[in-house]
């Protein structure tokens, strides 16, 4: 069996109690925090940069910040996340130069290092850099905004993608994004997916411990992997 990790998205969180929500959110049973950078650039939405990840560790936040970049360039913002207490950062390979030499930055600043798949982007990205990825990242909707639906092909692209991690040896999270809800974190789950980015369905719950539980029961039943 894997560990499941739920990472709470906090662009549905509301922004004006950020540092409550977050506490609240892992309060909840959740496991990191899922930090959603976005440019206005790369993707159509501009949202939160490092000195918001340095106020979170400031305000005594201590679980892992896991920063999906959506910016295009990435490098020159790597640094800034790693010194405001990154924890891990995954950014998406059409928006980097140099896929190797961000990864090798990320992982030089002591931080994990991984890569983001858009829904229409095909795992032959991963092939010659499998060795240097904590993390490979599904879409399951287009980047830039929370709260839309779950896309199924990504069932489909999982299994190729939980496949080649098991056959690489190596110690790779695969993490899904979008759309994830206490309904389809189980079929989700059993496509190969062990990390689990849930904004909309969390923040717009009434009771964050009681749409979490839910989500845990339901990973509860996957059947043995
Ligand atoms: O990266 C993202 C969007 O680009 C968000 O992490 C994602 O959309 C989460 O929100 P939701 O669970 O509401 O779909
Ligand atoms: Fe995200």
């Amino acid at each position: 069996m894997r560990d499941f990790i739920i990472a709470p998205s906090i662009l549905s969180a509301d922004f004006a109690r950020l540092g409550e929500e977050v506490e609240n959110v892992l309060a909840a049973g959740t496991d990191w925090v899922h930090f959603d950078v976005m440019d206005n650039h790369y993707v159509p939405n501009l949202t939160l940069g490092p000195m918001v990840c340095k106020a979170l560790r400031k305000f005594g936040v201590t679980a892992p910040i896991d920063v999906h970049l959506m910016v295009s360039p990435v490098d020159r913002i790597i640094g800034d996340f790693i010194e405001a207490g990154a924890s891990m950062i995954t950014f998406h390979p059409e928006a980097s130069e140099h896929i190797d030499r961000s990864l090798q930055l990320i992982r030089e600043g002591g931080c994990q290092a991984g890569l983001v798949l858009n829904p229409a982007t095909s795992p032959d990205v991963l092939e010659y850099v499998m060795d240097k990825l904590d993390m490979i990242l599904l879409m399951s909707v287009n980047p830039g905004f929370g709260g839309q639906k779950f896309i199924p092909s990504t069932l489909k692209k999982l299994c190729r993608v939980r496949k080649l991690i098991d056959d690489s040896g190596l110690n790779i999270r695969l993490q899904v994004d979008g759309g994830v809800t206490a309904n389809n974190i189980r079929q989700i789950a059993e496509a190969g997916a062990d990390t689990f980015v849930a904004g909309s369905a969390i923040f717009g719950a009434e009771n964050y411990q009681h749409v979490v539980s839910q989500m845990r029961s339901e990973l509860a039943e996957v059947v043995a992997l």
